[in-house]
């Protein structure tokens, strides 16, 4: 017979990317290494719902113990025990949890790290929070010996954070009867650590509203003391809570280290009953963008955790941090059966409803807090326009744009259409991913010279719905660069004159400069939109928007064969004086391809064939030195 002694343990590396972290934790200057233990408590917290959850589902798992966490301290031994009677874990779970990054979000906390400085690395750390390997900040050996509920056998992980752990089944009467116990030996300067006050302290701080009870053990043989109760906070009515306690529990549940911006907490009643507490964070979390970022929000059913993976909100809502407590939903249900729930889509509705018309609010009451909002999750909330259809007037009315004329500030439609010219019957637009170059393109001029505001949108996603044949306040987007610009019913505002009607020969000319041009361009006319630029690309009414254009082309996605229309300005020299001359000149065939190529070099483009740009324009040149 095998016994336990005979067992030697097994060593096995890290995968790649825990190595670097382990390496960064344990060389880690932060110094608010405190948090290690919020992370630990967590974990361990979590480990108690998911038991609650499967127990559900598999009546007799676990001891049926009230959940609990008990931390202990052993300060002769610089020793500090976090255990859980929680759904603990098997021998590939630990390979897996503990010796693969699972989470997304670490992954692009790792790229971040990796391109940032020794003083911001601290930061980032402090701002994000590391999961369980952030006890390498504190220890130099770490032990996790884990039962997983249900089953016979109970292994030990350890390691001391230096590219290798080692794993080992270890006899029953060694592990704890259900769960895990994570065993810190802590670093010569981390002994505070093994203080009762300081870890009081810190749960009180940290972990004050975990939903599960943590006691606390002075000496390995003393008898725990409560330090925490475990209630849940979004049971306690809004009027008992602290704005530090819904802080505190922010932290906890959104694992980000910054301020809520805002705070919902309420109850629906009625035909369904649910509790929310949701945040909207201050800040970015890294991984915003992330195609595999879905909704933060967890699904409780009367106080029992069941999913964080019910998209509880739309996606373009991801940011929103937070849980549903539902007093409706069976316990009994599997995760997969709760997706399906019409009970479960009712309360999505009216989650986002609520979360958008607390929007609205934050937006008429506190305009800076709300610019700041918009800073950080504009671009996010904008997919909703293009996703959500039903929602799409509340969500334009939320959003917030920069323009032609709001400086650095931003504006909402509503100023827009209240600013709107006579006879401007469009809201106008005009996408790409610089403003600074956007507000300086040729195709608004002719919209600043008639005090049209243009609105300039730079994000991705700005191309997408705004082309989408949307309108707000039943005036249509229009984009800048696409179609006519159908200015004539709106005179230049004052100072700039009314422009002087066309020479004959520029109809004559803009005919020359569409032969020459040929199956470069679908068309050539005479623009309305130039005031000072000699020509300039848009789309034709019915092709698609250039810069949306540009953007499929830079993800494979180009329609192919799309030609723009070449715009030119009848009042513009270069025009008027080219028009004048002989087709027969070889200068007036150059003219007419060049001013293709300039409009394209304002846009940011090459021109089509830049060998022949170069050789017509030294032609040019030489010409005019002669
Ligand atoms: N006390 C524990 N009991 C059971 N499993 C645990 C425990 N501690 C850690 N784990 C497992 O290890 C995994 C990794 O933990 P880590 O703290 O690094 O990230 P996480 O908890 O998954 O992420 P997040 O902190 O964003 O929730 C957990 O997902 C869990 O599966």
């Amino acid at each position: 017979m095998t016994t336990m002694t005979d067992v030697h343990p097994e060593t096995r590396a890290f995968e790649a990317d825990v190595a670097k972290l382990l390496h960064l934790m344990v060389h880690s200057v932060y110094s608010d290494r405190d948090v290690f233990l919020r992370e630990l408590i967590a974990n361990a917290a979590d480990a108690c719902e998911k038991l609650r959850y499967e127990a559900l589902q598999t009546p007799g798992l676990g001891s049926g113990d009230t959940p609990g966490i008990t931390i202990t301290l052993d300060p002769e031994a610089r020793r500090l025990t976090i255990a859980d009677n929680g759904i603990g874990m098997s021998e590939a779970d630990m390979i897996e949890a503990l010796g693969t990054i699972a989470r997304s979000g670490t992954k692009a906390f790792m790229d971040r790290i990796a391109a940032a400085r020794d003083a911001e690395e601290a930061r980032l750390i402090g701002q994000f929070g590391v999961g369980f390997y952030s006890a390498f900040m504190v220890a130099d050996r770490v032990e996790v010996v884990s039962r997983r509920a249900g089953t016979d056998s109970a292994h030990r992980w350890a390691s001391e954070g230096l590219g290798t752990y080692t794993i080992e089944p270890v006899a029953l009467e060694d592990a704890p009867a259900q769960g895990t116990r994570v065993v810190l030996h802590l670093k010569e300067d981390a002994a505070t650590y093994t203080e009762r006050l300081t870890i009081e302290r810190l749960v009180k701080a940290q972990s004050g509203h975990v939903p599960v009870p943590v006691a606390l053990a002075e000496k390995p043989d003393a008898e725990a003391q409560g330090i925490t109760d475990g209630s849940a906070l979004w049971t306690r009515p809004k009027s008992d809570i602290t704005s530090e306690e819904y802080t505190d529990f922010y932290r906890s549940v959104a694992g980000q280290f910054d301020e809520p911006a805002l705070t919902l907490h309420y109850r629906a009643e009625g035909l369904h009953e649910y509790s929310v507490l949701a945040f909207i964070p201050e800040t970015r979390p890294f991984d915003l963008f992330d195609p595999d970022r879905s909704g933060r929000m967890k699904l409780y059913v009367r106080r029992i955790f069941i999913t964080d993976e019910a998209d509880l909100l739309p996606r373009y809502l991801r940011f929103v941090r937070g849980l549903v407590d539902s007093a409706d939903l069976p316990l009994n249900v599997s995760r997969e059966m709760i997706q399906e729930s019409p009970l479960l889509s009712a309360i999505r509705k009216g989650v986002a409803n609520r979360v958008l018309s607390e929007l609205d609010k934050f937006a008429t009451s506190d305009a800076q807090g709300y610019a700041r909002f918009w800073d950080a999750f504009g671009a996010v909330l904008k997919e909703g326009i293009y996703e959500d259809y039903g929602r799409r007037e509340t969500l334009l009315g939320l959003s917030r744009f920069h323009s032609t004329t709001s400086g650095s500030d931003w504006r909402s439609l509503k100023d827009y259409v209240a600013a709107m010219r006579e006879n401007q019957t469009a809201i106008y637009y005009a996408t790409g991913t610089d403003r600074d170059r956007l507000a300086a393109s040729p195709q608004i001029e002719g919209f600043r010279a008639r005090g049209i505001e243009v609105l300039l949108l730079t994000d991705p996603v700005d191309s997408f719905w705004a082309g989408s044949g949307v309108d707000y306040d039943g005036k249509p987007f229009k984009s800048v660069t696409q179609g006519q610009a159908d200015l004539g019913l709106i005179p230049p505002v004052e100072g700039e004159g009314a422009p002087a009607p066309a020479a004959p020969e520029t109809e004559a000319f803009i005919a020359f400069v569409k032969t020459v041009l040929g199956e470069d361009v679908s068309d050539v006319r005479a623009s309305d939109r130039l005031t000072t630029s000699a020509a300039c690309l848009v789309a034709s009414e019915n092709g698609i928007d250039r810069q949306l254009e540009r953007l499929l082309a830079a993800s494979g996605r180009a329609p192919s064969g799309t030609r723009p229309v070449l715009e030119l300005n009848p009042r513009h020299d270069l025009v008027t004086r080219l028009a004048a001359l002989p087709d027969a000149a070889e200068i007036k065939t150059d003219g007419a391809r060049l001013l293709l190529d300039e409009a394209h070099i304002a846009d940011g483009e090459l021109p089509t064939d830049a060998r022949a740009f170069a050789d017509r324009l030294a032609r040019v040149l030489a010409k005019a030195l002669a």
